[in-house]
Order: structure tokens, then sequence, then C-alpha cells
């Protein structure tokens, strides 16, 4: 979905006066974090050097806003400028940079052979608790793909954060770019399927038919597409690893056929995987970065915000979202999942799962305001709601019952290109300034 740009001044909000230089040797990290309310300026003087697998020019400055959490690495030493207020800004030669550096070069071996026998290319599943640089590891392994001329997909089951649309989604891409050092991989035309909430514990059965359908997706794709089937995929999963979380991971490695399991940080989970992973799955346990900043439920909901905020006002709020009414007539609005009934009230051969799966229509009134619905891309009912992706989101800040109209912020005009919504459980309050 496009929208209108209103670009304001790209040094507003920096404090100019507060500038540190810093000299980094070879296999050295800087890390900062930036101030509450602050913006602060990276640019690298001299030398060589990568953000999350990146590589950073000197003919730009990078402007990260308040609370990123960065890590820039330099392989052969470089010099780097930050301006602006920073929180805990460090030098650390304490990175595990090699150990993901030798996992992509044994990846790519994997690649090679792939090609050289028309087989398919290497499945990476990253796994591990929270807050253990999940995210940051498989956006290294892309980027590290890319810039050997792979065409590796991303696909995202964190539902919590959203790493390719916004929180409560799952999807798939196909990156055939390095991520921006700011903005991250180019959004434009991912695969995205409606999930509604931000724990896979919302609806168990509803994230394994989505991981499933994910799997058929990208295998079709591998199908007719020989660069992306040779390339493979790295699958991130949110930090849920214990009980049905840890069942939710074994249906991922079995629904991908992952030939590679990265398990980060938990010598548990490496172990339980390794027992219950069949013997051709290489289950490997890596060490964390030091540097990945464990956050707090709250820090969790602000980057969930500032996800969806992204999606409606554009990275670093260059755009505009739409605002228009949609009458009741119009559209149709279903909720994934009836309520749980017990066994004894459940129809004759109706399982109590096929509920989670259920398409319930919800009657448009006032308790819509604030949440966000998913356009889906479906064209008729008799198309499976709940498997097909999405076109896109909107947000309803208002429903007027009298006019049978309810508003919306969406960002792309009207019309809608097509009829059917499905609501999630996440809201978001639009605060915008
Ligand atoms: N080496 C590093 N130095 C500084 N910050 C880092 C480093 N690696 C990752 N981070 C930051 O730490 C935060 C958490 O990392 P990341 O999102 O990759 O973890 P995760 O395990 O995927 O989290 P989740 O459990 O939410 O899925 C991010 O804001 C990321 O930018």
């Amino acid at each position: 979905m496009a929208a209108t740009t209103n670009v304001k001044s790209e040094e507003k909000g920096i404090d100019l006066k507060e500038v540190c230089d810093y000299k980094l040797a070879k296999d050295n990290e800087l890390r900062f974090e930036v101030e509450t309310g602050a913006r602060v300026k990276l640019d690298l003087i001299d030398g060589s050097a990568e953000l999350f697998g990146t590589e950073l020019v000197r003919s730009r400055s990078y402007i990260f806003e308040s609370g990123a959490k960065i890590a820039v690495f330099t392989w052969f030493g470089c010099s780097l400028r930050l301006t602006g207020k920073v929180e805990a800004a460090y030098v650390s030669k304490d990175t595990p940079m090699v150990i993901y550096l030798n996992t992509h070069a044994a990846i790519e071996q994997m690649r090679k052979v792939s090609e050289q026998k028309d087989t398919l290319g290497p499945r990476i599943l990253v796994c591990g608790p929270q807050d253990v640089g999940k995210s940051t590891v498989g956006r290294l392994l892309i980027n590290y793909a890319v810039r050997l001329g792979r065409k590796p997909t991303l696909i995202d089951l964190d539902v919590g954060q959203g790493g390719v649309s916004i929180p409560g989604t799952v999807g798939a891409l196909t990156v055939e770019r390095p991520a921006d050092p700011v903005d991250g991989f180019d959004l434009k035309v991912p695969l995205v399927y409606h999930f509604g909430h931000t724990s896979p514990n919302g609806n168990i059965k509803l994230y394994e038919v989505l991981i499933s359908r994910l799997a058929d997706v990208f295998n079709a794709k591998c199908d007719f597409n020989k660069q992306v089937k040779h390339s493979g995929c790295i699958v991130n999963t949110c930090g849920w690893v214990k009980g049905q979380g840890y069942q939710c991971i074994l249906h991922t490695a079995q629904s991908f056929e992952a030939d590679v399991v990265l398990v980060l940080d938990s010598e548990r989970l490496y172990n339980d995987l390794k027992r219950d992973l069949p013997d051709f799955v290489n289950v490997i346990l890596q060490p964390k970065s030091p540097g990945v900043v464990e956050r707090t439920r709250e820090m969790r909901r602000d980057a969930r915000e500032e996800k969806t905020k992204e999606y409606f006002y554009g990275p670093r709020k260059i755009y505009f979202p739409h605002a228009f009414d949609i009458s009741f007539s119009e559209v149709q609005i279903f909720k994934i999942g009836a309520p749980a009934l017990p066994d004894s009230c459940l129809p004759l051969g109706m399982e109590k799962e096929d509920t989670q799966t259920k398409l319930v229509p919800v009657a448009p009134g006032i308790d819509l305001v604030h949440h966000i619905l998913s356009l889906s891309m479906a064209e008729s009912l008799e198309e499976n709601l709940v498997e097909t992706n999405v076109a896109g989101f909107v947000v309803v800040t208002n429903v007027d019952p009298e006019r049978q109209v309810f508003s919306v912020l969406s960002p792309a005009p009207r019309p809608l290109p097509r009829n059917y919504f499905l609501i999630m459980d996440l809201r978001f309050i639009d605060i915008h300034k």
C-alpha cells in the first residue's frame, strides 16, 4: 500500500553538540542505544564496518531513532562518529561474529551443493529463548547471502514483533538487497498472513496452520524459481520455547523440512531438539552476542506500537495515512476462532481444535474502535479466508452506528481492493502529532 510523503529535516532532534569519535580495532564492535526521545547520527569516518551484516558507506549519515539498539562491527578496523544523545555507548571485542560468519560459510556451501545437484537449498531455523538475538542473526545470515548474489527467503514467525509486517502476522519475504542499516529490509512485497495475536498462545492451532501454509507457499515458489530454491530460507521463530511453544518449533522444523536448526544460548533447548528431531537435521548450539539487549514487557509493547505506527506513517514518520469511512454494508468482518466449548457441547465429529480456525462473523459496533483489521486478499467466501494472505491493514478510529459507517486509517486511499476483513486482538491508538 503506498502513501503520501511529508519529508522532515533529517537532523531535527539530534543534539549536534554531543559528538564522540571511536576508533575500532579489527573484530571489534561499537554498541550503543539511542536515548528515549533523542535521535543519533552515525558516520563512518574511515575504514570499513557493517551493521547487522549490511556494509556502511562513507557518503551517508545514518540516523537512528529513540530506543534503537545498534551494533557496528568491523572486520578490518574503522573510525566511527556518533552525534546525539546515546545511552551506554561502548566498544567490545567480545562478539560471536566469527562463529556466525563460519555458520554463513557452511550454509553457503550447502547452497553450492544444492545448485550442483538441483536439490532444495538450505532451510535454516533460528530458535532460542527471548532476547538472544534471533532476529539479528537471521538478518545477518540473510544479508551475507544477498551480498553473495543469493535470493534467500526470510520466513518470520515472530508474531510478537513482526519482522516482515506488523505484529500479529506471519510472513515471508524473498530478499534481493541487503537490509538498509536504518530501515531494515525492503518490505514492498512481503507475503503476509493474519494471525491476530502477539503470542502463538493466542491460537496455537491457527499458528500451526499458518506455518504449514507458509511452508507450502515457499515450496511452490521453489518449484518455479531455481534461484529461490537454491538460496533456501531462514526461519525466525519467537522466543516461546517451552511446552506448546516447543511443539511449535518441532512443527516448524517438520513443515519447512529444516536441515539446520540454530539454537541460540539454550543448552536445554539444544538437547531437547537433538533428541526429538530426526538425525538428518543438524542441530547447532551457538552463543548469543553479549551485546543483545534484554527488553522488558513495556519495551516489547512499545516496540510493537512503534512497528505498527511505522506501517501507517512510514519509517521516520515521513508519510501520512489516509482517513475515510467504510459503510457497514460494504464489507464483512470476521474473527478467526470461536470461543472454546467443552467437549460435551461440540457437535458430533467436531474436534475442539476445529473451533480455533472457524470464521466467526463480527457485527460492526463501538467495540471495534482502535482494533486493527487485516484486509484479506480473498475475493469470495468460497476461498479459505484463514489461509489466504492479506493485502494490508487498517485501524478503526471511530464507529457511527447511526450512519452505519466506521472510520479507518489506511496507508492506501479508497477504494478498498477487497471486502473481507479479519479482526485482530491488537489495538493501535493513533496519537500521532
Ligand atoms: N550485538 C549487539 N549489540 C547491541 N545490540 C544488539 C546486538 N544484537 C542485537 N541487538 C539488539 O538487541 C535487541 C534484541 O535483539 P533481537 O530482536 O535480535 O532478539 P530476539 O531474540 O529476536 O528477540 P525476541 O525474543 O523478541 O524475538 C534488538 O533491539 C537488537 O537491535
